[in-house]
């Protein structure tokens, strides 16, 4: 049984403690609120992000990070991202020493336009031995309720990737491993965006043909610039590339789906964060991945359309219009 923290009790955090649990690690759970604390510890459901679903009775929760990190082997982070790096900043004197630190997170930072490994290993000072993350098609409530996923464990140590691969693998919860951390992590933040688009697709009305093409022309969007960073083009046609973006795009149970939708029947942006509490990181992360493939020189018109209808400048109906009437080309290029 290995001792694992995980840091965040919002949708993922939750999920992913229940499959550390089933796999028969224990786990404590970092929740901001005190009362959110005491009622996973006492209750064994966490109300605000999945209520009606009973947790392992091995999972217990505080509002104290140095208490949930203390004598962890792992450390799993599953907070927002655009926010990571201040409250990691105040959370890594608590990390044992020697404990991996596992990011969930599917953000690119704003800004610096580093990914979450990348800000793990500047605030903390650790070597990518310790430092993993974990991508894939893996919908909280699914998970939750343990229905059947894969997914992916990525670390530049392979000996590393594997032991958290036992680690995690479960009753419902098959990982793999790989020693790809940038094609993972790039995969898992570009998706949100694409969902973004598809959901503006599908708010607008329109159906399989166009969510299909936009999906298609993401992967390969997604592909260019992770491969630019250098990044293996096959784990982009894995689970934590074109796993995960089938999920999103297709699921109602995604919060950048849906965000898109939302903005394409009408709503401001700022209607849409004022009616849910939930993180959809592809509003944010539609700017840094913009930035990234234009500081690369790789050609983003989804990131570019995305951002510009997130930030209020072009319609969603524009956006479409405007992919329709690119210069065309030969699908490889
Ligand atoms: N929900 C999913 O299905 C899912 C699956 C895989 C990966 N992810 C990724 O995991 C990360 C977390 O997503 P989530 O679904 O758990 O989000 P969520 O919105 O459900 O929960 C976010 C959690 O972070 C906390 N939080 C919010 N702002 C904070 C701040 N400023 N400082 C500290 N804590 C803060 C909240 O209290 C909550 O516990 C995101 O990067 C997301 O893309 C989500
Ligand atoms: O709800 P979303 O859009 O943040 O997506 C959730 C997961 O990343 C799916 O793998």
């Amino acid at each position: 049984m290995n001792k694992v923290a995980v840091i965040g009790a919002g949708s993922w955090g939750t999920a992913f403690a229940i499959v550390l649990a089933d796999a028969g690690n224990e786990v404590t759970l970092w929740a901001r609120r005190e009362e959110l604390a005491q009622a996973i510890t006492t209750s064994h459901e966490n109300p605000d992000y999945l209520p009606g679903i009973e947790l392992p009775a091995t999972i217990s929760a505080t509002s104290d990070v140095a208490a949930a990190m203390a004598g962890a082997e792992v450390v799993v982070f599953a907070t927002p991202s655009q926010t990571f790096r201040e409250n990691l900043g105040q959370w890594a004197e608590h990390v044992p020493e020697k404990a991996v630190m596992v990011s969930l997170m599917k953000g690119v930072e704003l800004g610096t336009l580093e990914r979450m490994s990348e800000v793990i290993a500047e605030v903390t000072g650790a070597g990518p031995e310790r430092i993993a993350v974990i991508s894939g098609p893996n919908l909280a409530k699914e998970i939750a309720r343990r229905e059947p996923a894969a997914s992916v464990v990525a670390c530049a140590d392979e000996s590393v990737a594997k032991w958290l691969q036992d680690m995690c693998h479960g009753p419902a919860f098959r990982p793999y491993t790989s020693t790809d951390v940038v094609g993972c992590e790039l995969g898992g933040a570009y998706k949100n965006v694409v969902a973004l688009a598809v959901g503006m697709a599908v708010g607008l009305g329109f159906g399989d043909n166009t969510t299909a093409s936009v999906i298609t022309r993401g992967l390969a969007e997604t592909a260019r610039l992770a491969v630019a960073l250098g990044a293996n083009p096959l784990t982009l046609m894995g689970l934590a590339g074109l796993g995960d973006l089938v999920a999103t795009c297709s699921s109602p149970l995604s919060r950048n789906r849906t965000f898109g939708e939302k903005i394409g029947q009408g709503m401001t942006t700022e209607e849409i964060y004022a009616s849910t509490r939930q993180v959809a990181e592809g509003a944010k992360s539609c700017s840094s991945l913009r930035a990234l493939a234009e500081k690369h020189g790789v050609d983003a018109p989804i990131a570019t359309a995305v951002d510009l209808v997130v930030a209020g400048k072009i319609t969603a109906q524009d956006m479409i219009q405007a992919f329709i009437a690119r210069d065309t080309k030969a699908e490889t290029d």
